[in-house]
C-alpha cells in the first residue's frame, strides 16, 4: 500500500498538504471542510500559524472553487472536467493563493508543483507549473474583467463572479433583497468572508458579560446572550466544556428567544415543542429559557444520529428528545409554543460552510418547500388555540420563506401573523411582519422568522 500523500515527501509543505487533502475529501466524497480539516490538523499535529494557514487555504479555496475553475479552464485551455482530480485540487489551491491571498507568486507556484510532483511525478508537475504561471499573469481583477459577464449586461452575474457565488444563488439573494444591486454587493462581500464565531451564553447558566470576560470575547450587539469570539478554539473554553455556552450564530439565538417571548392568548401552560431539533442548538437555547419560565420542551428529530446530537446538547435541561417525523410525531396536541426550524437549502449560512454554495442545486428547493409547508401545517395542528408557532429558515429564498408562509396562511384563515419584528431587537428587519436577518446588515446568518398564532 502506498503511503499517504502528505507523508511521501517531507519537503512538502504541511499546511498546504492538509488544505489539499481537505479539498480532495470535498471533491471525492462530498465531505464537509469544517469536519475534515480540524481532524487532519489534529492528526498531523499542525498548530498555530501553520493551522491558520491551512484553514485559510482550505476554506478560502473551497468557497471560491466555482470561480477558480473558470479561471483554470481558461488558463489550461480545456474544461476542468478533463483535468485529473488530484491535479485539479492542486490547481485550485495554487490559483487561490495567486489570486486571493498575499502569498507571493513564486511560493504559490513552487509549493503547488512540489505537492503534485511528490504524488504524481514530473509530467503532472510540469502541467501544474504551466497552468499556474498563466493564472499568475493576471490579478483577480483582470480575470474578472476577462471572464465575468460585463456588469452593464448582467449585474447579478458579474457580482456573483466577483464574490465567488453561483449565479443562481446571487439571483435568489437579489430577489429577497428587492433587487438592489448595492445591497446585493454588500451581502455577497459579507458572505465571501470567514465569519466570526458566535457563542451563546445559555440564560440561567452564565451571562454574556461573564462569558465575554472568560473567553476574551466581546458581548454581542443584538442577542442578549451573544458573545463574539476573536479567535481560538471555542471547544477549549471552560464554559463550552461545561455546557453553559454553545457555538451558535446570533441569528439563531434571536429566533429561539423570539418564540419564548411571543404573546400567547391565555396563560402559558409550560408545554413547548421543537419540531425539527437536530443538532440541537435552538433546542438547548429553548430548554434554558423554558427552565427559567418553568416550562418543558419536547424535541422531535427525524434522523437518529441527529437526535443523538440533540440529546447531548440538552443534557441537564428540561428537554425530552424523540426520534420522529415532525409531520406526524404522535404527540398530544396542545403546545403553547412550537418552533419549526425547517430543513432548508441553508443558503443563509453559506459563510459557515465553505463548500456548500457549489453543492446546492436550484432543484433542491422544490422538495424542501413541500416539506416545509407540511411541517408548518403540522405545527399549527400541534399548537393549542391561542398558542404560537415560530417558522424559521436559515435561508432567505423567497420560496422557502414568504412562499411557504403565504400558502399556509391562505389555508388557515383563522391563524394570525404576529409582528415578529417586535420580538427581535435588531434594526432594518424588512417590511411586513416577518424578520429577515442578513450577514451584511446584522452580522448574522440570513435567518428568516415568522410568528403565527392560532385563533382561540
Ligand atoms: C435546520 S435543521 C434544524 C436546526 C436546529 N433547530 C438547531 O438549531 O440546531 C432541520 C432539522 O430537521 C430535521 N428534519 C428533516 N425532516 C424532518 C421531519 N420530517 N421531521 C422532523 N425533523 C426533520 C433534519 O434532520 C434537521 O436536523
Amino acid at each position: 500500500m502506498s503511503r499517504p500523500a502528505h507523508l511521501r515527501d517531507k519537503a512538502v509543505d504541511q499546511p498546504r498538504a492538509a488544505a489539499r487533502d481537505t479539498l480532495r475529501a470535498i471533491r471525492e466524497r462530498d465531505a464537509y471542510a469544517n469536519l475534515v480539516l480540524p481532524k487532519l490538523l489534529r492528526e498531523r499535529q499542525i498548530t498555530g500559524r501553520d493551522a491558520a494557514l491551512a484553514t485559510e487555504l482550505a476554506y478560502g479555496t473551497a468557497r471560491a472553487t466555482g470561480i477558480l475553475d473558470q479561471i483554470i479552464a481558461s488558463a489550461a485551455d480545456r474544461p476542468v472536467a478533463d483535468i485529473d482530480g488530484p491535479v485539479l485540487d492542486v490547481l485550485r489551491l495554487g490559483s487561490y493563493q495567486l489570486l486571493r491571498t498575499r502569498i507571493g507568486a513564486h511560493a504559490a507556484v513552487s509549493t503547488s508543483v512540489d505537492l503534485i510532483r511528490s504524488e504524481m511525478g514530473q509530467g503532472p508537475a510540469g502541467f501544474v507549473n504551466a497552468v499556474l504561471r498563466k493564472v499568475s499573469q493576471r490579478d483577480e481583477e483582470l480575470w474578472i474583467d476577462q471572464l465575468a459577464p460585463p456588469i452593464a449586461d448582467d449585474v447579478i452575474g458579474h457580482l456573483a463572479f466577483q464574490y465567488a457565488h453561483p449565479r443562481w444563488i446571487a439571483q435568489v439573494f437579489s430577489d429577497a433583497l428587492g433587487g438592489s444591486a448595492g445591497q446585493l454587493q454588500a451581502l455577497l462581500a459579507a458572505d465571501d468572508e470567514r465569519p466570526p464565531v458566535h457563542l451563546a451564553a445559555l440564560p440561567g447558566m452564565i451571562t454574556a458579560e461573564e462569558l465575554a470576560l472568560t473567553s476574551d470575547g466581546e458581548v454581542g450587539t443584538l442577542s442578549p446572550y451573544a458573545v463574539y469570539l476573536a479567535g481560538g478554539d471555542p471547544g477549549a473554553l471552560e464554559a463550552v466544556r461545561e455546557g453553559w455556552a454553545r457555538v451558535q450564530d446570533e441569528g439563531s439565538q434571536l429566533v429561539a428567544r423570539a418564540l419564548s417571548l411571543a404573546p400567547t392568548v391565555g396563560e402559558d401552560t409550560g408545554r413547548w415543542l421543537d419540531l425539527c431539533a437536530g443538532p440541537g442548538g435552538k433546542a438547548a437555547m429553548l430548554g434554558a429559557l423554558a427552565d427559567i419560565a418553568g416550562a418543558r420542551v419536547d424535541a422531535v428529530e427525524i434522523a437518529e444520529h441527529r437526535a443523538e446530537l440533540v440529546r447531548s446538547a440538552v443534557r441537564d435541561l428540561p428537554v425530552t428528545v424523540m426520534v420522529g417525523d415532525g409531520r406526524d410525531p404522535g404527540l398530544e396536541p396542545g403546545f403553547d409554543r412550537v418552533l419549526v426550524d425547517a430543513p432548508c437549502t441553508g443558503l443563509g449560512s453559506l459563510r459557515r460552510r465553505p463548500e456548500a454554495r457549489w453543492r446546492r442545486r436550484p432543484a433542491d428547493v422544490a422538495d424542501l418547500v413541500v416539506l416545509q409547508r407540511e411541517l408548518l401545517t403540522a405545527a399549527l395542528g400541534l399548537a393549542r388555540p391561542g398558542g404560537v408557532v415560530a417558522y424559521s429558515t436559515c435561508s432567505p429564498h423567497l420560496d422557502e420563506t414568504r412562499g411557504v408562509l403565504d400558502e399556509v396562511l391562505a389555508e388557515h384563515p383563522a391563524v394570525e401573523l404576529l409582528d415578529a419584528r417586535e420580538l427581535v431587537p435588531a434594526p432594518d428587519l424588512g417590511d411586513g411582519l416577518t424578520v429577515q436577518l442578513w450577514p451584511h446588515r446584522h452580522g448574522t446568518d440570513a435567518m428568516f422568522l415568522a410568528v403565527l398564532r392560532r385563533a382561540v
